[in-house]
């Protein structure tokens, strides 16, 4: 019941969204697809759920095929797309009623399935979709794309907008969705809900960068990063890009994420370079890499 993707690739005139993307999700497998804006997510999750058909390579969901299959796909996958799937000038009850019903079902027959989501809505049951915060509209377009009790679900960046408490509660919502027997292909552009992944692939420019569980994706850092901070941090990136042994300098938080080109690399000398260019209440201290570091990294 999961997913099989091989060498799928699509352009659209000139953009090559997609160039030869391969790799599976397992069944029950809450997997993420990290990559910023334009990286080309929304674009393959047209082709897996039957919106859109590839310009090559094939593709098969919960064992069938995204082209021959498609009526049938349609049937057995929840889609929740980035932007709009939620009719807003219908009630929370209202859209919820109508998903249920295109999809021959009611809301009454799987509202198991969607109960823990559902009943945090329900007091504003009668309030116009268009009317609620992103943190609802969430979990109103998430009910919406489970009503039918899918087998795979689709997510494309559900969390962008939406508060950091609403984003937990959601996260905590999907592995309670997995327990279900449900496989979950969830995008976004948050390095820090990758670790709340099985396992995840980073995608830039229409290519998978790699795919691993998020602890062996970090674990696989090749360098030694260093949280370097002092009295102006904009100077302190100017003058860390201007030093000649610098591998990366990027801002990160309320410090600068350093690595060195050198072996034998010694903050000493570092810490004389910055004090030179006029820094002071300099720290540069060791730290461990993140997704984020891993994806700039690979992505360099
Ligand atoms: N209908 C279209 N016509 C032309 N180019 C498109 C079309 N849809 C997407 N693209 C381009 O294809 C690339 C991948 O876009 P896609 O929407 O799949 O990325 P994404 O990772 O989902 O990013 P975003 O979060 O911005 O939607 C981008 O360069 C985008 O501009």
């Amino acid at each position: 019941m999961g997913i099989h993707i091989e060498n799928i690739s699509k352009s659209y005139k000139d953009v090559n969204a997609l160039k030869n993307i391969s790799f599976d999700v397992k069944p029950n497998e809450l997997f993420g697809l990290i990559g910023p804006d334009g990286a080309g997510k929304t674009t393959l999750f047209r082709i897996l759920t039957t919106l859109l058909i590839a310009n090559e390579g094939k593709a098969s969901v919960a064992g069938m095929d995204v082209l021959l299959d498609y009526k049938e796909i349609r049937k057995h996958v929840g889609y929740m797309p980035g932007r709009f799937s939620l009719y807003q000038d219908l009630t929370v009850e209202e859209n919820l009623k109508f998903f249920a019903t295109i999809f021959g079902t009611t809301i009454e027959e799987n509202y198991d399935l969607i109960k823990e989501i559902y009943v945090q809505i329900e007091p504003f049951k009668d309030r116009r979709a268009g009317k609620l915060s992103g943190g609802m509209k969430q979990k109103l377009a998430l009910c919406c794309a489970l009503i039918h009790k899918p087998k795979v679900l689709f997510l494309d960046e559900p969390t962008t907008g939406v508060d950091p408490v609403s984003r937990k509660e959601f996260w905590e919502m999907l592995k309670r969705l997995q327990e279900k027997n449900i496989t979950i292909l969830v995008s976004t552009p948050y390095m820090d809900e990758a670790a709340l992944c099985d396992r995840i692939a980073l995608i830039q420019d229409g290519k998978i960068l790699q795919i691993d569980t998020p602890e062996a994706i970090v674990n696989q850092y090749p360098k030694t990063i260093y949280n370097v901070s002092a009295n102006n941090m904009y100077q302190v990136i100017k003058s860390l890009k201007a030093y000649s042994h610098q591998h990366s300098v990027y801002p990160f938080g309320e410090f600068v994420h350093y690595t060195d080109t050198r072996e034998d690399f010694n903050t000493l000398d570092l810490n004389h370079y910055l004090e030179a260019q006029n820094l002071t209440n300099i720290t540069i201290e060791k730290t461990q890499a993140t997704i984020e570091d891993s994806f700039m990294e690979l992505a360099k």
